[in-house]
C-alpha cells in the first residue's frame, strides 16, 4: 500500500506482494472490463447495421438520399474501423473523484462511487456509452481523461484516488493506485501497490518501444495537449519520454481534429530504419493506423538508406553549402554531351559548336529553372540558332518561316537523337553520381569547399558504388527540386468515389469502406503537403535534412523532439537556421521533460560525468530509478577485445529478461557483430553508434567506448547516448580508458 509518497521514494521501492485486498480489487475491475467489451460487441453489431442501413438508402434515389447515405457510411465504417482494432488492455485507467469534480448532479455514475458523492469515470483507448448514453469509458484524448496524466498530490484536480489497470488481452492482471487526496479518501477505500509508473519501468523492456498511455505524466501530457496548430518543440535529457511524447501527440491530433489531420496527413520522422522499426506498433496500439513513419533514409519516395557515412563526410554532404554544390552540378553538361550540332538543310549545312552549345545551357539554365522541365526551350533555343543560320546562309526564295523551319528540323530523327545525348532527361540519382569524378567536383565545389573536403568526398563517392547513404537521401531531393520532372505526364488520381451525373456516390461497400480506412493509399506517391510533421531526434537532423523534411510540411504544423546534448550535427547553429526555414515563423510552443524514466541512476551518472566533463554547464533531466547495481568497466588487451566483447555479452543476456544492444563505433559494427557469431538470442541487437540512437535496452555493451568518442567533433556527445540506453545493466569494455571522466 503506498499513500501517495514523492516520486523518487516510490520509485526505488520494492512492488509489494499480491493480498486478498488486491485480489478482490482485480475482481471489480474484471466486472467492469467484461462490461465495456460486451457493450464493444454490441456496437460492433450496431455500427455494421448503421452502414448497411446506409446502402438501403440508395433505393430512395434522391440527391439528398444520397448525400445523407454517403455521410451515414462513411461515418459507420470509419467507426467500425476503431471498434475493430485489436486492443491490449482497454480499460487502463480508473479515476475516483470528489463530489466537486462531478461532471453534474445528473450523472450517473457508471459504477457506484467509491468517494460518497463522487464519481467514477473509466479511462481507455477509444471512448464507448452505454445504452442509456452514459459515458462506460472516457479516451484517454477527451478533456474528462486529462486529470488522470494530470492531476499531483498539490493539484489534484478532483481526483481522490487514482488507478492503472494492468491487463493481458481482455484480462486483467493488475491495479496499481496513486493516492492523491488522503484527507478526501474514505476508509474504506482499498489502495493498492506503489503507483503504476514504478510497476511500468521495473518491467522487461521487449523489442519494441512500450506503450506507456496509461502512465503518462503530468509534463508530458502537457507536452502532448499543446496546440495543434504552430510548432511544439518538446527537449529534454536522454529517457525523458520525447519519443513517447511525440507519438502519442501524433494520436492526440488525430483525435482532436481528424478531419483535417487525417485527410492532410502527418509524417513522423525518426532518425534510422531500426528505430522506426522499434516505434512501430505504438500507434496500431493506440488504434492509429493513418500515420506515415519514416526513417531519414526513406523521405523521399523509391529511395531506402540505411548506410551512415563517417562523421567527417556526412558532416559535409549535410552542410548548406552542398545547395551550391549541387546546383552547380544541375548545371553542368552531362558526361559525354556532344559538342557540336549539325544539321543538313537544303543544300546548306547548318552547325552549332561547343561554345554556342554552352551559352545556350547557361542561357536557359537561369537560377530557378528546372533543367528537366525546361527541356523543350531548350529545343526551341537551339531551332532558333539554327534558323537564324539558315536565315544568313540560304538565299531569300530558300528561306522558310521559322514555325516551318522548326517543326520540319525538330521531326528529324538526328535532332531528336541530338537532343537525347546533350539535354536527356536527367534523374537526381545520376547527377548526384557525378561527383564521384574529382574533376567535376572540383569544378562544383571551387570557393564552397575545401580542397580535402572535395577529396574526401569524390572518394566516399567512387568507393560507394551507387549505394546510398542516409545523408544523401537529402542531397537527392535537392536535386530532384532543382531539375524538376519532364513537362506534366501527371498520373490519373484513382477516386474512390464513383461519380455519376456529377454526384460523387458510392456503388459498393468495398468502395466506402476503402475511402474511410485509407486516406494514406489515396494520396499521390509522392506526396509533399502534410498537415502535421512530427520530427524526433531533431538534433540530429542536418541543415540539408530540414530543407527535405520543410519540402514535406510547407503547410504544416509541427511537433519537434530532441536533446542538444545528443546533437551528432556539429554545427547547431547552421541546423537552428535551417530549422527555422523549414518550419517558418508559425507560433511556438516550448516544453522541457526533466525526469529520466529509462536508465537506473546508477548508469545515468556516468553517463551524466561523461557529458559534463565536456560540456560542464548542462541541464540535465534527473533519473530517479536505483538500481543498486553499477554499470560496470572491463579494461582489456587490444587481443583480448573480441573474446572479452562476447563474455560480457553473454553475461549481460544472463543477467536481464528483456533485451541486450552491443553498441560499436559506426566503423567497427560489422566486426562486432561477428565476435558474436554464435551467440544465439532474439533479443540481442548489434547497432552501431549512431544507430542507437533513440534505442532502449535492458542491458547494454559499449565496445570501446574511446573509439565512438574519437567519432569526430561529436563523438562525445555520440558516447554519451551509448552510455544511456540502458534500463538496468551497464558494460563496457575497452582497450582504451582515456573516455572515463
Ligand atoms: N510516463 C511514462 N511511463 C512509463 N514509461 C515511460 C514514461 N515516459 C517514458 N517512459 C519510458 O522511458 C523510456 C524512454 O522513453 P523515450 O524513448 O520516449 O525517451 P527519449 O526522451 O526519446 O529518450 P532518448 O532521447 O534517450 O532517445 C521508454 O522505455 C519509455 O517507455
Amino acid at each position: 500500500m503506498a499513500r501517495s509518497r514523492p516520486l523518487e521514494s516510490r520509485l526505488s521501492a520494492p512492488v509489494s506482494d499480491s493480498d486478498p485486498i488486491r485480489q478482490s480489487e482485480i475482481d471489480n475491475e474484471q466486472r467492469y472490463v467484461d462490461r465495456v467489451y460486451t457493450r464493444l460487441d454490441e456496437l460492433r453489431r450496431t455500427v455494421a447495421e448503421a452502414e448497411k442501413s446506409g446502402y438501403s438508402l440508395a433505393r430512395v434515389g434522391t440527391y439528398g438520399a444520397l448525400v445523407e447515405r454517403d455521410a451515414m457510411v462513411f461515418h459507420a465504417a470509419r467507426r467500425r474501423h476503431a471498434l475493430e482494432a485489436e486492443y491490449e488492455g482497454l480499460v487502463f485507467g480508473r479515476l475516483d473523484l470528489g463530489p466537486d469534480a462531478r461532471r453534474s448532479d445528473e450523472y450517473q455514475s457508471p459504477v457506484e462511487p467509491a468517494v460518497p458523492g463522487g464519481e467514477v469515470r473509466y479511462i481507455g483507448r477509444l471512448g464507448l456509452r452505454d445504452e442509456a448514453h452514459e459515458s462506460l469509458l472516457v479516451d484517454w484524448r477527451a478533456p474528462a481523461a486529462a486529470p488522470f496524466y494530470r492531476a499531483t498530490p498539490t493539484d489534484r484536480m478532483g481526483v481522490v484516488r487514482r488507478r492503472t489497470l494492468r491487463s493481458s488481452g481482455e484480462t486483467v492482471l493488475d491495479v496499481e493506485d496513486d493516492l492523491l487526496d488522503p484527507a478526501a479518501a474514505p476508509d474504506t477505500m482499498p489502495v493498492i501497490g506503489d503507483g503504476a509508473l514504478l510497476a511500468t519501468l521495473s518491467r522487461a523492456t521487449g523489442r519494441g518501444m512500450r506503450d506507456i498511455v496509461a502512465t503518462i505524466q503530468r509534463e508530458q501530457d502537457e507536452a502532448i495537449r499543446s496546440p495543434a496548430l504552430g510548432v511544439t518543440i518538446v527537449r529534454g535529457g536522454p529517457g525523458t519520454g520525447k519519443t513517447a511524447v511525440a507519438l502519442h501527440r501524433a494520436a492526440y491530433l488525430l483525435y482532436s481534429d481528424r478531419n483535417r489531420f487525417e485527410s492532410g496527413g502527418v509524417l513522423v520522422i525518426g532518425p534510422s530504419e531500426v528505430f522506426v522499426s522499434y516505434v512501430s506498433r505504438v500507434l496500431p496500439s493506440l488504434g492509429e493506423d493513418t500515420v506515415t513513419l519514416r526513417s531519414l533514409g526513406q523521405v523521399v519516395e523509391k529511395v531506402n538508406a540505411s548506410r551512415q557515412d563517417r562523421a567527417g563526410i556526412a558532416a559535409v554532404k549535410g552542410s548548406l553549402r552542398m545547395t551550391r554544390v549541387l546546383a552547380r552540378a544541375a548545371r553542368d553538361a552531362v558526361p559525354g554531351s556532344p559538342d557540336r550540332l549539325r544539321v543538313l538543310y537544303r543544300g546548306q549545312l547548318l552547325e552549332l559548336g561547343r561554345r554556342a552549345l554552352d551559352e545556350a545551357r547557361r542561357a536557359i539554365l537561369v537560377p530557378g529553372a528546372k533543367r528537366n522541365a525546361v527541356r523543350p526551350k531548350a529545343a526551341g533555343y537551339l531551332l532558333d540558332a539554327l534558323w537564324r543560320q539558315s536565315m544568313g546562309l540560304l538565299p531569300a526564295h530558300r528561306q522558310q518561316p521559322r514555325e516551318e523551319f522548326a517543326t520540319e528540323i525538330a521531326e528529324r530523327s538526328e535532332f531528336i537523337r541530338f537532343m537525347g545525348a546533350w539535354w536527356p532527361v536527367v534523374t537526381p540519382q545520376a547527377v548526384l553520381g557525378w561527383l564521384a569524378e574529382p574533376g567535376r567536383l572540383r569544378r562544383y565545389g571551387d570557393g564552397i569547399l575545401s580542397r580535402g573536403e572535395i577529396d574526401r568526398l569524390a572518394a566516399a563517392y567512387a568507393k560507394s558504388g551507387g549505394e546510398w547513404t542516409v545523408a544523401d537521401v537529402a542531397l537527392l531531393d535537392e536535386l530532384d527540386d532543382l531539375l524538376g520532372g519532364p513537362p506534366a505526364r501527371k498520373k490519373p488520381r484513382k477516386d474512390p468515389f464513383h461519380v455519376v451525373d456529377g454526384i460523387r456516390e458510392v456503388t459498393t461497400y468495398a468502395d466506402r469502406m476503402a475511402a474511410a480506412r485509407a486516406v494514406e493509399r489515396e494520396r499521390p506517391e509522392d506526396y509533399r503537403d502534410y498537415a502535421h510533421v512530427v520530427v524526433d531526434e531533431a538534433q540530429d537532423v542536418s541543415p540539408m535534412q530540414w530543407r527535405m523534411i520543410g519540402r514535406r510540411g510547407r503547410h504544416a504544423s509541427w511537433t519537434i523532439v530532441g536533446d542538444p546534448a545528443q546533437a551528432a550535427w556539429p554545427d547547431a547553429a547552421e541546423a537552428a537556421r535551417a530549422m527555422d526555414a523549414a518550419v517558418g515563423s508559425r507560433r511556438r510552443h516550448e516544453y522541457t521533460l526533466t525526469t529520466n524514466y529509462r536508465n537506473a541512476a546508477e548508469i545515468f551518472e556516468l553517463a551524466a560525468a561523461v557529458i559534463r566533463r565536456a560540456e560542464p554547464g548542462i541541464e540535465l533531466p534527473t533519473a530517479v530509478r536505483r538500481s543498486g547495481v553499477r554499470p560496470i568497466d572491463r579494461a582489456v588487451a587490444a587481443a583480448e577485445l573480441a573474446a572479452a566483447t562476447r563474455a560480457a555479452t553473454v553475461d549481460v543476456l544472463a543477467e536481464v529478461a528483456g533485451t541486450v544492444g552491443v553498441i560499436a563505433s559506426m566503423a567497427t559494427r560489422d566486426e562486432v557483430a561477428g565476435w558474436l557469431g554464435g551467440v544465439d538470442s532474439d533479443r540481442l541487437q548489434v547497432v552501431g553508434s549512431l544507430e542507437a540512437k533513440g534505442m532502449e535496452y535492458d542491458g547494454v555493451v559499449v565496445v570501446e567506448p574511446a573509439a565512438i568518442r574519437a567519432e569526430g567533433r561529436s563523438g562525445v556527445r555520440t558516447l554519451y547516448v551509448a552510455l544511456s540506453r540502458a534500463t538496468q545493466r551497464l558494460v563496457t569494455v575497452g582497450t582504451d580508458d582515456s573516455w572515463r571522466p
